[in-house]
């Protein structure tokens, strides 16, 4: 490993990342390396790491390499792995466009959960200080059967399964204050209901096709974002409300405020989903490669 490690810091809608390109994979980012970048105070700090790799060179995507030359190798904020993040493609993309490998446009990135079609839109302003809107191809939910309790303190919520590649639990509350501070994971039942732990989503409405969410992530804690979550919560509003594109034969759009901006959703017909919002980059540097390997223990 070289003494310094080049990084960057970006994000979608506040859902931040720690983004390290690593072409060919020579990198040891062990769930300790993870967990220190991703530090707020000790390091550099995120809700999880975007590990950029050339699918070739990655064991997990080596097969993908001729449908995506690039492997999101996305890791949670605990050193945890996830099969998906949908914010963290938008913000790849993102930096894949900054670092010069791709332009505007049409573009695929592979993921856990299998290969994803990216959208870079066109910059709103001639300079290219107001950066396009990406929007990734997060392709279908599943809906698993099965009754959900979910509870904060005194409140409890029946929960919707809904996986996006990985799994959440949404909650349809009437105030997002009663989740409370989300400081620990949002205890539920069946406690077998998520071997794997399962991302939290609490949900109240804004207006007509319009929610907003507040978020437990597995393996991050409350974050001020999260992209499966927020497809997530627009296909479960969308059962709830009658609109499930299955059934109209219309597509359905929703807009999802979080925290941290506004993402907008649309389920097709035929299952699959869309989701658009921005994703920045904000700073770069280096890190020194000693300190990761001590503080990483
Ligand atoms: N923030 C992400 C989801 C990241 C993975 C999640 N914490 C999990 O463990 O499943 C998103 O934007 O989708």
């Amino acid at each position: 490993m070289s003494t310094r490690i080049a990084f960057l810091k970006g994000h979608g809608t506040e859902n931040d990342f720690v983004i390290v390109p690593d072409p060919d994979n020579v990198i040891d980012l062990s769930p300790a390396a993870v967990a220190a970048l991703c530090d707020r105070r000790a390091g550099i700090g995120g809700d999880g790491v975007l590990h950029v790799v050339r699918s070739a060179a990655h064991p997990e995507a080596k097969e993908l390499a001729a449908e995506a030359e690039w492997f999101m190798d996305y890791r949670n904020g605990d050193g945890s792995i996830a099969e998906m993040c949908g914010n963290g493609v938008r913000v790849f993309a993102r930096y894949l466009q900054h670092a010069g490998h791709v332009a505007e446009g049409d573009l695929t990135v592979a993921t856990r959960g299998g290969v994803k079609r990216v959208h870079i839109a066109k910059a709103a302003s001639v300079s290219g200080s107001a950066a396009g809107d990406i929007t990734v191809g997060m392709g279908r939910a599943r809906l698993p059967e099965g009754d959900v309790t979910v509870s904060v303190g005194e409140h409890s919520w029946p929960a919707r399964n809904v996986n996006m590649g990985n799994p959440h639990a949404v909650a349809f509350v009437d105030d997002l204050a009663d989740a409370g501070d989300l400081y620990a994971a949002p205890p539920f039942s069946p406690a077998s209901a998520y071997p794997d732990g399962v991302n939290v989503e609490f949900v109240v409405d804004r207006g007509p096709r319009h929610v907003a969410m507040r978020v437990h992530e597995r393996g991050s804690g409350e974050t001020r974002s999260c992209g499966t979550g927020a497809c997530a919560v627009a296909v479960a509003t969308a059962r709830r409300d009658g609109t499930d594109p299955a059934v109209t034969g219309t597509p359905s759009t929703y807009t999802v405020d979080v925290p941290g901006g506004t993402l907008v959703i649309t389920e097709r017909p035929d299952g699959e989903i869309e989701m658009t919002g921005p994703a920045v980059i904000v700073a770069e540097g280096e890190i020194d490669a000693k300190w990761l390997e001590s503080a990483a223990g």
